[in-house]
């Protein structure tokens, strides 16, 4: 059965968040759609979405992510513009999603992943290795803010939230000496050459699972809007991201616990690294495994379940040092 194509008239309705990142992934999948089939931009319509992650007010604060809402801050209103039909699709940071989808929803299309790594952002520095003794680091992640403490104990971890202009200003302010973002959102807003920004190997700074990726979600039973997505859909990330989330879903995680996961193809072989670590950064535990590519979900989870048994009950709980 073939389907009618989204037109001026009847655009495919695309739903997003309204930050600059966001629209720019928006509009790489609208273009991705019109390339694969020869249509005008006119057959798309991009709608913004507010979520509770794009509350100002509550951003501004210092209150710690995990605390404004956890798993779904920024997809829980979106999820429920998808099912009620005010969007055909929802164009997502992988990164941001949790593991899984409401009854009703799949979310099975990624586009291709962008670098993979997270940023050092510093006006005067260089590297991690750059800063002195006893620096004041901005970051709001709890993986990097443990990632760090991990390797250097000494340093002084502030709350650092905010786009990228603003975390600019408030380094030029003297707020902090550095902060860090994913080199993905950087390339995509096309920052790069306005941005300090130096790449950290991912054996120093292992990055979030899923980072740099874009998923598409969709109704179940949209079986239209499944064909207009299957030219655009790029298997190796879906193969890497498959390690990945099964790791993040084994460790019960999401963003905003201190995991990290990379899944990486070579040949017919996945290679996977795992980190988790107590918040505080006073413990690290890591993983890494390699299997054929279609056994990276089951060595995800099995990795998953080994370093939670390593880590033994309360390693996520904050300790009083
Ligand atoms: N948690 C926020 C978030 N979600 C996705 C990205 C960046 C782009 C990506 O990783 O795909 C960011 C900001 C950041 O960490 O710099």
């Amino acid at each position: 059965m073939t389907h009618a194509l989204p037109s001026p008239d009847a655009p495919l309705k695309i739903g997003t968040r309204g930050s600059p990142l966001a629209l720019a992934q928006a509009h790489e999948t609208r273009a991705r759609i019109c390339a694969a089939f020869a249509l005008p931009e006119a057959a798309f319509a991009i709608v913004v979405i507010k979520t509770t992650g794009d509350d100002r007010a509550l951003i501004a604060s210092d209150t710690p992510l995990k605390e404004l809402g956890g798993k779904g801050l920024f997809t829980k209103e979106i999820e429920a513009a998808l099912l009620s039909g005010a969007i055909d699709i929802a164009v997502h940071s992988m990164k941001d999603m949790p593991v899984d989808q409401p009854e009703g929803l799949v979310l099975d299309c990624y586009l291709p992943r962008e670098d993979v790594r997270d940023a050092f952002i510093s006006p005067r520095l260089g590297g991690i290795a750059d800063l002195p003794r006893g620096a004041v680091v901005g970051t709001s992640s709890l993986r990097r803010r443990a990632q760090l403490l991990n390797r250097r104990p000494d340093l002084e971890v502030v709350q650092f939230r905010g786009n990228v202009q603003t975390r600019l200003r408030k380094l030029e302010e003297g707020v902090a000496s550095c902060t860090f973002l994913a080199m993905a959102g950087l390339t995509r807003l096309g920052m790069l050459a306005e941005v300090p920004a130096y790449p950290i190997a991912p054996e120093d700074m292992l990055p979030a699972v899923a980072q740099g990726a874009i998923g598409i979600e969709r109704r179940a039973d949209d079986t239209a809007t499944a064909a207009l997505l299957e030219p655009i859909h790029h298997r190796e990330t879906a193969q890497r991201l498959a390690a990945e989330r099964a790791f993040l879903a084994a460790l019960d995680g999401s963003c905003e616990t201190p995991i990290a996961g990379l899944a990486e193809l070579s040949g017919g072989t996945l290679r996977l690294r795992g980190e988790i670590l107590r918040p505080d950064g006073s413990e690290t535990l890591t993983d890494a495994g390699e299997a054929p590519i279609a056994d990276g979900a089951a060595l995800g989870r099995d990795m998953g379940r080994r370093l939670l048994e390593r880590a033994g009950p309360g390693f996520f709980d904050w300790r009083s040092a």
